[in-house]
């Protein structure tokens, strides 16, 4: 099992409840996206399987081992199995996007080492390598704020491809982006979670997005999981289920599908 959550609950310290009793698993190379309302639990879900938030209780395992209970070392050697996709990209902005992608590789090396920026060789054609999976090895010596929105979500893909992660976690990819520049950075992901098998789990807001790209949704709703299905089950009543009204327009990405589905003439 690649990812396995069991009764997986998170209470933040003011008492909200973030998640309540997850039982989850996730097989190798899925493309799961996770829906629901703003507030449902959606990121907290994503950031509790890296480690960035520490559940309140239960146990989460990646490749069969606990991230909840390690630490230290191997804390950062399970960790390194997981490269994490932010809606901001999390770029350092005034540097190359090739050092972008280079910091991918920190994981590997010791602080002193990625501190003075040396990284071998084999490193920096693994980068170059990355940069060519998302087809902008052309952007590597220019400075990572120079570069489209689409374009540094793509440097954030290939620095989670450096990283050598077989898991990629990402929280709202697309919500900055415009609907062309989406499509491609939803498209990148697909590829590279067929091409390189890489199991990936997305956090999205636009419910036709989910329907073209999962091979699995999951509907979180307060904190549980209220459906997990193939995207076939994801019906349009369902999906009212999952948001506990019927679906909006500003739910698509596409209105003109939007009418389509919901049938507004
Ligand atoms: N650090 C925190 N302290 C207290 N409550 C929090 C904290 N982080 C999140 N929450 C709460 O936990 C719940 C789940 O939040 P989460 O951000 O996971 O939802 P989400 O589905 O990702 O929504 P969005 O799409 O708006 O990000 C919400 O009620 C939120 O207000």
């Amino acid at each position: 099992m690649m990812i396995e959550l069991r009764q997986v609950s998170k209470t933040f310290p003011n008492g909200t409840i973030g998640l309540k009793d997850i039982n989850l698993k996730i097989q190798t190379g899925e493309f799961v996206v996770i829906v629901g309302l703003s507030g449902a639990g959606k990121s907290t879900l994503l950031r509790s399987i890296n480690r960035l938030i520490d559940v309140t209780s239960g146990d989460i395992q990646i490749h069969g081992q606990s991230i909840t209970s390690a630490s230290g070392s191997r804390l950062r050697a399970i960790r390194r199995n997981i490269g994490m996709i932010f809606q901001s990209f999390n770029l350092i902005k005034r540097t190359t996007v090739l050092n972008n992608v280079l910091s991918g590789r920190v994981g590997y090396h010791s602080t002193l080492r990625t501190l003075l920026g040396s990284f071998p060789k084999r490193d920096v054609e693994i980068a170059l390598t990355a940069l060519e999976r998302v087809n902008i090895r052309e952007k590597a010596y220019i400075r990572a704020d120079q570069l489209s929105g689409g374009q540094q979500q793509r440097v954030s893909i290939a620095r989670a491809l450096a990283q050598e992660a077989t898991i990629i976690l990402a929280d709202e990819p697309v919500a900055s982006l415009d609907p062309l520049t989406t499509r491609q950075v939803m498209d990148d992901l697909q590829r590279i979670n067929r091409e390189l098998n890489i199991t990936t789990i997305v956090n999205l807001h636009f419910i036709d997005l989910a329907r073209d790209y999962a091979t699995r949704i999951i509907g979180l709703r307060a904190g549980e999981i209220v459906f997990d299905g193939s995207v076939g089950e994801a019906t349009d009543e369902i999906l009212a289920e999952i948001y506990g009204r019927p679906v909006k327009a500003d739910e698509f990405l596409d209105t003109s599908r939007e009418m389509q589905v919901v049938g507004v003439t």
